[in-house]
């Protein structure tokens, strides 16, 4: 069985991810660590970040570990994950996420994985597992994902909020809901709020 959580930047999808797999007892993927890798190369390397044939050769010992209560992201035996939600990385992974090449060696590790399990980013339950069946949408308005996002971040909430949003706008070609997904306004819900209306519609 494979749970797609899809939804905009900010919106809980990991937390949800993590908190729905654990109770089902599957791992979680999270697409977005693997653009935000090959961001962090990228800028590593010095390469442009809309190179795809000069990021493509710095991601042959690159490997997702789906762990349940966290995705660990490795470049051979250096653990990249403490790295990948840096300002800096946050800023560049748009044009990464734009790239074809990119998006479908990010595809591909996906699909390398065996189900049961959830995976979640923008574009999960439309192109990756299109056959997935239970889908589900994340939103919430900017202000309160901006407001959530300012407790982990040393930043104020009108500079996150306009980065998020900003962010929402360029990844806007992969991020339209699936057609079958259930769309989840999470803004009036807590975290194991979400977790619990995701549980009980895959009962
Ligand atoms: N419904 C919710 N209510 C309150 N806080 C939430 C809720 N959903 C997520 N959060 C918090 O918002 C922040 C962003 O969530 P995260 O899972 O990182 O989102 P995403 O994976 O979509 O970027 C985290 O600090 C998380 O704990
Ligand atoms: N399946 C995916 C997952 C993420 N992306 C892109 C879009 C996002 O700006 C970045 C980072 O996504 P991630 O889900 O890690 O981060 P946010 O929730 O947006 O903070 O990657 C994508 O295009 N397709």
């Amino acid at each position: 069985m494979i749970v797609t959580i899809d939804g905009v930047a900010a919106s809980g999808k990991s937390s949800v991810s993590s908190g729905v797999a654990q109770a089902l007892g599957v791992p979680y993927v999270s697409s977005g660590l693997l653009y935000r890798a090959v961001t962090l190369l990228g800028l590593t390397a010095g390469v442009d970040l809309a190179d795809a044939p000069a990021l493509l050769p710095l991601l042959g010992e690159v490997r997702l570990e789906p762990l349940a209560s966290g995705n660990r992201v490795w470049n051979a035996d250096t653990d990249l994950t403490a790295d990948l939600h840096s300002t800096r990385v946050d800023t560049g992974v748009s044009v990464v996420a734009a790239l074809p090449e990119i998006r479908e060696w990010v595809d591909a590790q996906l699909r390398a994985l065996p189900a049961p399990l959830v995976a979640e980013g923008r574009d999960m339950g439309t192109n990756v597992f299109p056959h997935a069946p239970h889908k589900f949408y994340l939103t919430a308005s900017a202000r309160v994902r901006a407001e959530r996002r300012a407790r982990e971040r040393p930043e104020d909430i009108p500079a996150i909020e306009a980065a998020l949003t900003e962010r929402d706008r360029l990844d806007t070609t992969q991020s339209a809901p699936a057609p079958d997904a259930r769309v989840i306004d999470t803004g009036p819900l807590t975290l194991q709020g979400v977790i619990d209306t995701i549980l009980t519609a895959l009962h």
